[in-house]
């Protein structure tokens, strides 16, 4: 049973629970195609046909929190990419204050992971849909969380919550996140409304504090091959700042990797 959060409920957000479903992120966009508003969240006990990041399959097994933020027409299109940094924010907040482990244990990596000891605990999924040809813009914000397992086999180090919080549910993690998103989603419009300029900045400062990698040397595997070189922080559109020999290259898709982690990672 996953109840929203009273913040959540409040701020006018809504929630579909399902024991079982192929993907919530499929769900929310046949509700958005149904015509609903958006503020909702959709949660399933277990997903047959979870979706990540590049194509990949994300194993889905009861236990562990599966769930799709649904929003109508939050933004100017250009600024949608935004929101994944937004809702990362917001599970940082959320996973800190569930288990309790300090700050310094959580960080981003870069588009959207968390990382808990740099081991992945959380994905993070970022659709964007027009609906109705050039109707509204529907954007679904696709988590899931590690809470009981972790899956084996990934090209990554991966980490469940219970490892470090012992009897942590679902549902403790999902209220959580439902209130720290309402409380970032509602600071990052506002400072939209108050700096049209540089309607990312506060949250990217944000971001920034709690990035993995940050100043340091790392590797992207892009579909174009391998880049190496400093992480030197986010462009306005999030895009990622790569400095090299070459000079700086904005980076907008990829994966990132820490080069001290680079001999645990299979290659794709
Ligand atoms: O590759 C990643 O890191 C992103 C994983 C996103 C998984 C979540 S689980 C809930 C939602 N439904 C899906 O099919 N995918 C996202």
């Amino acid at each position: 049973m996953v109840n929203l959060s009273p913040e959540a409920e409040a701020a006018g957000y809504r929630l579909i629970a399902l024991e079982a479903t192929e993907s919530t992120n499929d769900d929310a966009l046949r509700a958005a195609r149904s015509g609903d508003p958006g503020q909702l969240w959709i949660v399933a006990g277990e997903q047959h046909a979870g979706r990540g990041r590049h194509g990949r399959q994300w194993s889905s097994p009861p236990g562990n929190l599966y769930t799709s933020l649904l929003l109508i027409d939050p933004c100017e299109p250009q600024h949608a990419p935004q929101l994944g940094f937004v809702a990362g924010l917001a599970l940082h907040e959320a996973i800190e204050a569930v288990t309790g482990v300090g700050a310094l244990r959580l960080s981003l990596k870069w588009p959207n992971d968390l990382l808990l000891d740099r081991a992945k605990v959380s994905g993070l999924l970022l659709e964007g849909h027009r609906l109705q040809g050039n109707g509204p813009l529907a954007i679904i914000i696709g988590m899931g969380v590690n809470v009981a397992f972790a899956p084996t086999g990934t090209p990554y180090p991966a980490k469940a919550l219970q490892s470090v919080r012992p009897g942590l549910t679902r549902q403790h993690v999902f209220r959580a996140l439902s209130a720290s998103f309402a409380q970032t989603f509602s600071a990052w419009r506002n400072a939209a409304r108050m700096n049209a300029a540089d309607p990312f900045g506060p949250i990217r400062r944000l971001w920034l504090e709690r990035a993995a990698g940050l100043g340091q040397e790392v590797t992207l595997r892009l579909p174009s091959g391998e880049r190496r070189g400093i992480f030197e922080g986010l462009d306005r559109f999030g895009r990622l700042q790569l400095k090299s020999v070459s000079g700086v290259e904005l980076i907008d898709a990829g994966d990132l990797y820490f080069p001290h982690l680079l001999h645990d990672i299979a290659k794709p």
